[in-house]
């Protein structure tokens, strides 16, 4: 019997790899997963109800998802503080799993899928770009938000975070032996999508 298809996407802030993974995901009709959103969900619900992370990463819903909160610059650092913690990670380890592992097969972008998650995935796509190239995508987001950031400050999150990310103990960012590697500095959106579907269709 062949296994389902499953597609990990990991890297850094930015890079575009959430993105790519939807329009992968819609390609071959698999649900995503944006991985991100549970970590930026617990970091959120800690700060906002003055209560654990580990505790705020058990009590993540639908609702909490849906929050435009999470996608600011806050959410952004603060989840990247909780994910340090090996506890919120083994709060949200199951979840993940499960939706990595159903019948239907599936997408997830994130940090650690191709290494933690699903390290058995059909295909794993680490995808990276320039600190600067990223920060200026990001900024490019978070300026309608908030008029007065400056792409250095964005800059600086995102040294911060990758350091971070990359140094930590529990599930680092790293990028798989067996992960292709898609460095988009270089490209536009739809080159991209093409480059990505290529290494895709390449490994199946
Ligand atoms: N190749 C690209 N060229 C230019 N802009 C891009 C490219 N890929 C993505 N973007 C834009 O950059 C921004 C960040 O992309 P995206 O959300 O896919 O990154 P990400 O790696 O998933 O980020 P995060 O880890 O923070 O969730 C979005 O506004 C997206 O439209
Ligand atoms: N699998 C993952 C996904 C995310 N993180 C942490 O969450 C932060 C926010 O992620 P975004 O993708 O929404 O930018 C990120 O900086 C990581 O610290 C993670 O650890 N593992």
């Amino acid at each position: 019997m062949t296994r389902p298809l499953l597609i990990a996407f990991d890297g850094p802030a930015a890079s575009g790899k959430g993105t790519l993974a939807s329009v992968i995901a819609a390609d071959y009709g698999l649900p995503f997963l944006d991985t991100g959103l549970l970590y930026r969900a617990a970091g959120h619900l800690a700060h906002v109800r003055h209560i654990d992370p580990v505790l705020a990463a058990t009590l993540i819903d639908a609702e909490t998802l849906a929050d435009e909160a999470l996608r600011g610059r806050d959410a952004g650092e603060r989840a990247s503080q909780v994910a340090a913690i090996p506890e919120v990670r083994a709060a949200l380890f199951t979840y993940q799993q499960d939706f990595a592992n159903q019948p239907a097969g599936a997408v997830l972008d994130g940090r650690d899928i191709g290494t933690v998650i699903a390290p058995h995935a059909t295909v794993k796509l680490f995808v990276t770009a320039a600190p600067e190239v990223r920060a200026h995508r990001r900024w490019l987001q978070l300026v309608k938000l908030n008029p007065d950031l400056s792409e250095a400050e964005v800059l600086s999150d995102i040294r911060i975070r990758d350091e971070r990310d990359s140094s930590r103990s529990s599930a680092p960012l790293e990028k798989a032996t067996d992960a292709l590697l898609l460095d988009t500095s270089d490209l536009g959106i739809e080159a991209a999508i093409a480059t990505a579907r290529s290494l895709v269709k390449s490994r199946l």
